[in-house]
């Protein structure tokens, strides 16, 4: 049997940082970010909607879309927003199914989806149980400007687009509080992974 696990926190809660530690340890990670950037390259689904629904503004001069361009018009602006997710979320679902459906057939014990939008894409019910990873807002926007190199202002608009955390907090199975080291992060995640594999042997999960 394999678990799927679905690891889900608020724009640069840490998610990344505990995929890099989950394939330290074997496990395989499906990363929905990446999945996201591959469908809007250029003869893939999502490029022709996309380019469609937001017109030729949102290219590069090679034709491939800026996405740093369509995130500024997405996260700045709600109903732009929904009307990218309602074109890449179907895709996006169809091919971490996919994925999800080889690890099974590989036999995996564990896989990890790491899903920005897990609650609100809907991708909760692909997974045995949600783990949540939060920190205090003002950290959030801390670690996220730095990061992206982001404005105070660019950083809230993007952590407003998504769910709050608080909120994520009610839908989630387990919450890990990433405000110490990494490598505190990294054993509050082993010791987790561990109790949810004891779980799954008594048939609790
Ligand atoms: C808007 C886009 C072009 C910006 O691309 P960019 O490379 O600058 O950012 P990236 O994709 O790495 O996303 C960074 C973070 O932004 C947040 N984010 C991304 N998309 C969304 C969204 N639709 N709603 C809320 N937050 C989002 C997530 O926390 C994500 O980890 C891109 O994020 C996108 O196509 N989003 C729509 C698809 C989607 O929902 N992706 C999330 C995974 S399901
Ligand atoms: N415990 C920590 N202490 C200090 N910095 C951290 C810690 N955990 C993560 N970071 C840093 O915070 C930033 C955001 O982390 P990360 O990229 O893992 O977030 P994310 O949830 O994957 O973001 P996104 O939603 O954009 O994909 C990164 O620069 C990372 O190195």
């Amino acid at each position: 049997m394999t678990i799927v696990i679905g690891l889900t926190g608020g724009i640069a809660s840490g998610k990344s940082t505990a995929d890099a530690f989950f394939r330290k340890k074997k496990i395989p990670v499906i990363d929905s970010d990446k999945i996201a950037h591959e469908i809007l390259n250029i003869d893939y689904a999502g490029y022709k909607g996309v380019v469609t629904e937001f017109g030729c503004n949102i290219l590069n001069s090679d034709k491939s879309i800026n996405r740093a361009k369509l995130g500024q018009i997405v996260f700045n602006d709600k109903q732009q927003l929904e009307r990218l997710n309602a074109i890449t979320h179907p895709l996006i679902l169809k091919e971490i199914q996919a994925k999800i459906t080889r690890y099974k057939k590989l036999g995996e014990l564990i896989v990890v989806l790491d899903a920005p939008l897990l609650f609100e894409a809907k991708a909760r019910n692909l997974c045995d149980c949600s783990i949540l990873i939060a920190l205090p807002e003002s950290e959030q926007i801390k670690r996220l400007m730095v990061r992206d190199n982001l404005t105070e202002k660019d950083a809230i608009a993007r952590i407003n687009s998504q769910m709050s955390l608080a909120q994520k907090a009610k839908l989630a199975d387990y919450v890990i509080l990433n405000t110490s080291t990494i490598k505190v992060l990294e054993t509050k995640l082993d010791k987790l992974i561990s109790k949810i594999i004891k779980e799954s042997e008594y048939g609790m999960s």
